[in-house]
């Protein structure tokens, strides 16, 4: 049985069409990659997922349930985490109380301490631990940002666009992450970095004007014609 299962999923702004008609399956254990050239729903398409944007038409299943209408407290609480760019990051706070923050809703108060500090190690910030989260470099307020998602226990974790403005170091260690946690934990990642989807997806989604234009492995979405001509082809993601 798929972990998530949206059918039909669309939605429109106004008169634009942002995500259109979507399928998409996720199997437990997988890492997904979701691509598509700058506009083409894929941020749309995980905040509905997510529950932060509403759709307006078509369903969203996790783990056999209909969650469409659950707000996204009720979807973190059922094993689904979101990670997006730094947002949610507290910077007068020490790091190790950015992560227990991100753990309340899921972990038992007497095992915070003891998964903050796994998470933390996980991403390879466990000697920045006690340091003021504002004061961390952009790449590693990014790889506290995943810890935050980590500690969470989730079964779906979706990370938006993690590598972007990491070092290549930092890029490298992403990848080790992901690999390590392949398996144990489904993952779905917006990646524009192509390199990166190539090496950790399982399978990729390729989202092209809101409508679902190819999926399948990494290598039969970089041999697809189709796909070569929408994004791989032409735009600054093809490096
Ligand atoms: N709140 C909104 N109001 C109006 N239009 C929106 C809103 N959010 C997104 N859109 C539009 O919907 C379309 C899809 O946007 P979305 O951000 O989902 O694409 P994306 O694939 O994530 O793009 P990028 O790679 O640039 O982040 C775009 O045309 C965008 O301008």
């Amino acid at each position: 049985m798929s972990l998530l299962r949206t059918r039909g999923l669309s939605r429109h702004f106004g008169g634009l069409i942002a995500v259109e008609g979507v399928d998409f399956d996720l199997e437990e254990g997988e890492v997904r990659a979701l691509i598509g050239p700058n506009g083409a729903g894929k941020s749309t398409l995980v905040g509905m997922i997510s529950g932060r944007i509403p759709p307006s038409r078509g369903t969203i299943e996790f783990d056999g349930v209909e969650i469409t209408s659950w707000p996204a407290h009720k979807r973190i609480m059922a094993g689904m985490s979101y990670t997006f760019q730094i947002t949610s990051v507290f910077p007068g706070l020490p790091v190790r109380e950015n992560v227990a923050l991100a753990a309340r809703r899921r972990v038992p108060q007497g095992e915070v301490t003891q998964a903050v500090e796994a998470a933390l190690a996980r991403v390879g910030l466990g000697e920045r631990i006690d340091q003021e989260a504002g004061d961390l470099s952009y790449g590693h307020q990014r790889l506290l940002e995943i810890a935050m998602g980590l500690v969470q226990r989730p079964r779906l974790l979706i990370l938006d666009e993690p590598t972007q403005g990491l070092a290549e170091g930092e890029v490298a260690q992403f990848k080790a992450l992901i690999r390590d946690l392949a398996g144990a934990t489904t993952i779905l990642l917006i990646e524009h970095n192509m390199q990166v989807v190539m090496e950790v997806a399982d399978r990729v989604s390729v989202l092209n004007f809101g409508e679902m234009l190819a999926q399948g492995t990494p290598e039969e979405i970089r041999a697809n014609a189709e796909v070569q001509a929408a994004y791989l082809g032409g735009g600054d993601a093809a490096a």
